[in-house]
């Protein structure tokens, strides 16, 4: 089976009826998805900061027309609604720390109903595992496959000192307490998606197009 859908502007049947469904209420403590809805297809794009989550994703949006939703950007985002919350992921950010689960998943859960699709690559996310827990547990969704581009710190910390975007993350103090964050937090939820062998470890210490070869042929396979 692949994951690889078309762009697409409207709705289809299936998605509306999908979306009616998810409409009603559901008892409180049941994940979101309900019995007969469309079963969601999703593809955790995880690794330390830099490793190149954000180019290889969009290599497949490119090629496939994909939804990809990083964390990371909805964050960004977030931050500039100049609401308290908004203040608070901007002070995290900047501090390399993970934000509450509860914020994130509300931003990811919305992306995911907007975007009227239901096969997605989403992008530093789980980040730990309350994050993970959450996801599942909130949302019903298993990923089917997760990405681990894995990358020495120093190469990660040159490309971010070079990346240039004016993120307030990309400067040596934050991005150590990042990488820390990253072995502390993330790495768990890498090793648990692997005992369930759903984990594909990508060298990302390589050339971008050498990388998207591999993972697009992992991402075709799927
Ligand atoms: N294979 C590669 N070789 C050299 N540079 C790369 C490679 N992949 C990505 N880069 C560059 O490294 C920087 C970080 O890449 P990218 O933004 O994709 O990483 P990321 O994993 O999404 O990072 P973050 O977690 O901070 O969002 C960018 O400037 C990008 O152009
Ligand atoms: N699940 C997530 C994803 C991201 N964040 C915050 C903390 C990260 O350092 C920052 C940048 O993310 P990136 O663009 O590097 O993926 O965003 C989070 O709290 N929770
Ligand atoms: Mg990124």
């Amino acid at each position: 089976m692949t994951i690889a859908e078309p762009p697409r502007a409207g709705c289809t049947a299936t998605t509306a009826v999908a979306d009616a469904k998810a409409a009603a209420p559901l008892p409180t403590g049941l994940p979101k998805v309900a019995e007969g809805a469309v079963k969601h297809k999703v593809v955790f794009v995880l690794g330390g900061p830099g490793s190149g989550k954000g180019t290889q994703s969009a290599r497949l949006v490119q090629e496939f027309g994909v939804v990809h939703l990083s964390a990371g950007d909805l964050l960004r985002e977030h931050m500039k609604s100049g609401s308290p919350e908004g203040q608070m992921v901007a002070d995290m950010i900047k501090n390399g720390q993970i934000v509450p689960s509860h914020v994130t998943i509300s931003l990811l859960q919305k992306a995911m109903d907007d975007s009227g699709k239901h096969k997605f690559l989403i992008d530093g996310f789980p980040r730990n595992e309350e994050n993970r827990a959450s996801f599942e547990s909130q949302t019903g969704i298993m990923p089917d496959l997760v990405l681990f581009f894995d990358c020495p710190e120093e190469v990660m910390e040159r490309r971010l000192l070079g990346r240039n975007e004016g993120r307030t993350d990309d400067n040596i103090e934050t991005i150590r307490k990042r990488f820390k964050v990253f072995i502390d937090s993330s790495l768990p939820v890498i090793q648990h998606y692997e005992a369930l062998g759903k984990v594909a470890r990508i060298n990302a210490d390589r050339d971008t197009e050498e990388i998207y070869k591999e993972v697009r042929r992992l991402f075709m396979e799927l």
